[in-house]
Parts: C-alpha cells; sequence; structure tokens
C-alpha cells in the first residue's frame, strides 16, 4: 500500500534524531534546500520572473531558506534575502547554511520589508520564517506580522518551506496571521496541519520532499493521507449478471421528525443512488406532516418507525438520527436500534442524544455488532462534553479520542475529514471544498455510509470509501459549476453515483456482448 504517511511534529523529530544518530547521517538541511529551490525555480520562476524575496526565519526553517537562496543565486536569480534574528543564536544547521550563503557571496537586509518601505517588486516570495518549530503559544513579534501580512498583500506566488509560517504543524490551527502559500515544500513527510482544518486555506498544492527517506521504516505510522490507490481497494466487486435486489441489501432510516424529513429522505435518496437493493425510511414526521410517497424518488419505502424496527430482520443496516429530533419516542427508537445486532449509522441526532442520556451511551459501548458514528465538529463536542473549539484545536485527537472512547470507528467531518479507529489509526480525506457547507451534505453522506454497508463492504472499508467518495462528488461539481457556491446536498447524489460507477467498472459495462464473427 503506497498511501502516504502523516506524521506528528514530534514523529518527524524522532525520525530526524534517528537518522541524524545513524552512521553517515545525510545532510538533511542541504537536501531540503535543493529540492524547494528546484521546486521554486520550476514552479513559480522564469527566465523573465527571477526577482525573488526570501524570507529567513530564526531557526531551522530560516537554514533551509540561506540553501534554497544559495542555489537560487547560482542558477542566475536576483535574490533577496531578508534575515533579522541574530546569527549566533542560529541552531549549528542554519548558522552553516548562512555561512555558506556569506562564502557564495550572498548578503541579506536586516530588516523585512514591508508595504510602508518597499519599493521592490518580487516575482516569487520564499517562505522560510517558521516550521514546525514554531510556539503558537506565544504571539509572534510584530515584525513577523508585519512581513506576513505583506507577503499575503502581494500578487505574487509565495512558496512554504515545511509548512506556511503561521500554522500550527499538528492541527492545522492558525491562532492569528499565517502565510498564504500557492505551494509548500514539506520535507521528510506530511503533517496533518496540511491537511485538515485551517490548513487547507493556506498550504496551497503539497509537494512532499521525503529527503531519501523512508519514514515509514523509521517509525510505525498511525495516520495517513488517503488517495486513490487506497481507495481502489475499498470499492465493491463489480456486480455479477445472475444478481437481484436481494444481493445488495437492505438498508433502514431512522429519522425524518416534523419540519426535517427532508433529511431522512436525502439520506433514503442517498443509499438507494449508492446501490443499496432496497431503502426503507421509518420516519417520525406526526401524522399531519408525514409523506406517504417521495414523489422524487417513489422507489423508496416509507414505514412508521415501528413498522421499520418491527422488520429489522430484513434489514442489513440501519442508518439513524437524520432528522430524528430529541423527543421521548426518537430516544426509545435508538434504544431499540443499539440493542440490536444491526449494523448501525449513527449520525447527527442520534449522537447528540447518546451525548445527552446516560444509558444510550452506555448501550453504545456495550455493543459488539459494527457501527459508525458520523459527528461534525458540534456534535462530537456534545459526545465529548467540551466545546467545538476545542474540537477543531485539535482535530485529530478528538477524532481518535471519540473512537476510543466508543470503540467504535468515526468519521470527523469538516475541511479535511478524519476517520478514525478506536487504535488511533486514522486517516485524512483529501476530497470535499466549501460548496459542502449546506445544509443536508451530512444527510447525503450517511445514507452512502448505509448503503456500502448494506452492500457487505466492512465498516473500514465503506467509511474510508464513503467519505473520499463524498467529497470527490463535490469537486466534481465545483469542476462544473465553476465554483463551489449554491451546490446542493440532493446534487451530490447522482455526482457520486456516476464517480462510483467509473471506479468500479473503469468506463467498461456489464452487458453482454454480441457481434457477427466475420466469415473469411
Ligand atoms: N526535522 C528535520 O529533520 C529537518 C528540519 N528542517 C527544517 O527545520 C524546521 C524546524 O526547525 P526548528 O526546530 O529550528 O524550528 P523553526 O525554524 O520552525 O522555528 C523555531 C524558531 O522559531 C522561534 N519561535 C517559535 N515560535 C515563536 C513565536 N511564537 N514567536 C517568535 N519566535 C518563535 C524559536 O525561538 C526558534 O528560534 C523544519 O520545519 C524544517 O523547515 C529541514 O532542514 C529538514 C530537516
Ligand atoms: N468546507 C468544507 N470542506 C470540506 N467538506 C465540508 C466543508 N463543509 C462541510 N463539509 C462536509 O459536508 C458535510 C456536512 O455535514 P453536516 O454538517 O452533518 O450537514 P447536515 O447536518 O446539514 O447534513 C460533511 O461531510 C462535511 O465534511
Ligand atoms: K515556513
Amino acid at each position: 500500500m503506497n498511501t502516504r504517511p502523516v506524521y506528528t511534529t514530534a514523529q518527524i523529530r524522532e525520525i530526524e534524531f534517528r537518522v541524524l544518530h545513524a552512521p553517515n547521517p545525510p545532510a538533511l538541511m542541504e537536501i531540503a534546500g535543493l529540492a524547494a529551490a528546484g521546486i521554486a525555480r520550476d514552479r513559480l520562476l522564469a527566465q523573465d520572473k527571477d526577482r525573488v524575496l526570501v524570507l529567513a526565519g530564526p531557526g531551522n526553517n530560516g537554514g533551509d531558506a540561506f540553501v534554497v537562496a544559495r542555489h537560487l543565486k547560482a542558477w542566475g536569480m536576483k535574490v533577496t534575502l531578508a534575515f533579522t534574528g541574530e546569527a549566533e543564536k542560529l541552531p549549528q544547521d542554519a548558522r552553516c547554511a548562512m555561512q555558506r550563503w556569506h562564502e557564495a557571496g550572498g548578503t541579506f537586509e536586516t530588516v523585512f520589508p514591508t508595504d510602508k518601505h518597499a519599493a521592490q517588486q518580487w516575482d516569487a516570495v520564499i517562505d522560510g520564517l517558521f516550521g514546525i518549530g514554531l510556539d503558537t503559544a506565544r504571539l509572534l513579534p510584530e515584525r513577523y506580522r508585519e512581513v506576513i501580512r505583506y507577503v499575503n498583500s502581494l500578487n505574487v506566488p509565495v512558496l512554504a518551506l515545511d509548512i506556511p509560517s503561521g500554522l500550527t504543524s499538528d492541527t492545522g490551527e492558525v491562532q492569528d496571521i499565517c502565510i498564504h502559500a500557492a505551494f509548500t515544500a514539506t520535507f521528510i513527510a506530511l503533517k496533518p496541519g496540511l491537511l485538515t482544518n485551517d490548513g487547507r486555506n493556506y498550504c496551497g498544492e503539497i509537494l512532499v520532499c521525503n529527503l531519501g527517506l523512508q519514514s515509514d521504516t523509521l517509525i510505525t505510522a498511525q495516520s495517513w493521507l488517503l488517495d486513490h490507490q487506497h481507495i481502489k481497494t475499498c470499492l465493491p466487486t463489480p456486480r455479477l449478471a445472475n444478481s437481484h435486489k436481494g444481493t445488495f441489501g437492505s438498508i433502514g432510516i431512522l429519522g425524518g421528525a416534523t419540519g426535517i424529513v427532508g433529511a431522512a429522505v436525502l439520506a433514503g435518496r442517498a443509499a438507494l443512488n449508492l446501490g443499496a437493493g432496497r431503502v426503507y425510511l421509518g420516519l417520525l414526521a406526526d401524522a399531519d406532516h408525514v409523506p406517504v410517497i417521495d414523489y422524487g424518488q417513489p422507489e423508496l419505502m416509507l414505514r412508521s418507525p415501528r413498522e421499520l424496527l418491527r422488520q429489522v430482520e430484513l434489514l442489513d443496516c440501519l442508518v439513524i438520527g437524520p432528522g430524528l429530533g430529541n423527543e421521548i419516542a426518537a430516544c426509545d427508537f435508538l434504544q431499540q436500534a443499539l440493542h440490536s445486532d444491526l449494523p448501525l449509522v449513527l449520525d447527527a441526532d442520534a449522537l447528540n442524544l447518546i451525548a445527552r442520556h446516560e444509558e444510550l451511551n452506555k448501550a453504545l459501548k456495550r455493543r459488539q455488532a459494527p457501527g459508525v458514528l458520523t459527528p461534525h465538529p458540534a456534535e462530537a463536542a456534545r459526545l465529548l462534553h467540551v466545546t467545538k473549539d476545542d474540537i477543531q484545536q485539535n482535530r485529530p485527537r478528538a477524532a481518535c479520542e471519540l473512537a476510543k472512547k466508543f470503540n467504535c470507528p468515526l468519521v470527523l467531518k469538516g475541511a479535511g475529514s478524519i476517520c478514525a479507529y478506536p487504535d488511533g489509526s486514522h486517516y485524512f480525506s483529501p476530497t470535499g471544498n466549501p460548496g459542502l457547507s449546506t445544509a443536508g451534505t451530512g444527510d447525503v453522506l450517511s445514507g452512502f455510509l448505509g448503503a456500502l454497508l448494506a452492500q457487505k463492504l466492512t465498516v473500514e472499508k465503506a467509511l474510508l470509501l464513503s467519505v473520499y467518495l463524498h467529497g470527490a462528488a463535490a469537486d466534481r461539481l465545483l469542476d462544473q459549476m465553476g465554483g463551489p457556491l449554491g451546490m446542493t446536498a440532493s446534487e451530490i447524489i447522482p455526482s457520486a453515483r456516476s464517480l462510483l460507477n467509473y471506479w468500479i467498472y473503469d468506463g467498461s459495462q456489464g452487458s453482454i456482448k454480441i457481434n457477427n464473427q466475420e466469415e473469411r
């Protein structure tokens, strides 16, 4: 499996320690600087665009910047380097890099340019201010904040070294201000902060420079970036010609209280369009508001929740939560679902009820049958009894903590969704965009997940595939629409259906092929 590993700062430092304490250690900073300089030359600069501003910070990220500057200068670029730290306080490798810059005839400015006194024009900027050593608990000194504001106001591409300065490497949080990069050359391996939360706004295109190291042979990864190669291993197998609706599972969706019927309908439509053989909705809405048919998708079979729960033995999976509400009846239905042996997808109000009621909480923890939770950050906060900000401040930690607490795989939704397992392993999804920030898209995800479980995918595969596919369907729509604005949850469904078929069948269909053989 060539899924990319993702490492925390502590793990990157451990890798570095192991490499540097082995015989004949490589010159990591030199290798990193050369790789990044090549990216700058090839992706940001050109013969008539050769004026580059290189910003060097007070640590080893600054050291990388000196190496980049040296190579760009040697390749004929017009390099202006700015460093406002104290040379004698630089770490040893960075001091060496500065020395070699001087030896190559380089000089540096001792103040950073700002919009107040920068008359010079640049074609590109290299951000070597702060890397994984940034301490976000300390407010950045004003000179750094000023230069970051200045760089962000320029209309030129920025290459961030390792991570954009201002971003917290482990969490993707930006405390105050951050370099807005067009490209990020990240060293050794991916970091969580590049992949989730604010990180997605600031990194631009990420280029991993592994510095010749096979990091996963040095430290066992617990975290990975999902990619299409991995997703290919999660796909349902192509359908046999001799199949019928029973082959592809029956799914129940329990929710749709008065005023929020649409949530369950969306989940049902999503499940049907992702290949479930039969889809039943158990709607909680009162008699005056409950629909008897979904005219937009008449294939859905509408029931009362009681009828649905009476026939659980007919179901292969139950999604409970979309529009479930928080009435006593909802609690009862959830209690019954948790005590059943059915594979469960627990979403939305089901999660809120579990957060509020101890007996539901216990029932979930005691469950042996497969289950998956699909909280957004506010639901995750209720489940962990913390604030939403606490969750967002460290999404990977929150996702793993929840999976462990309930002994259940889950997806923590939002920009850079994280699929986590009780053993602490977790995956970041690279797909999805702000077009998904609209009501109902979570209901669609729960329907996708249920459909894949009903088709007998394992929980692990169904979770990764549904999250990746959901985001990819939105990304495809975004391309078609030219932007994310106004994307609707309903539109995600056909987009995902075509993608999934395409991925499984690679464009080739299963219909019988009969041709006349020309006689010769
Ligand atoms: N780990 C490795 O093996 C490698 C690391 N390299 C580079 O080294 C970087 C890490 O270097 P460092 O550990 O020196 O860390 P950084 O260079 O990221 O930052 C540490 C420096 O910033 C200062 N600082 C941190 N937070 C601050 C704040 N809030 N306000 C003001 N100053 C603050 C610290 O006092 C220290 O001087 C990586 O990101 C990468 O760019 C590369 O050379 C490749 C190899
Ligand atoms: N900015 C974003 N980038 C990527 N994915 C997003 C973004 N905003 C929302 N999403 C995705 O959209 C879905 C929203 O789910 P949720 O908040 O439960 O919606 P609802 O309850 O209205 O159905 C989740 O899958 C989430 O990951
Ligand atoms: K940086």
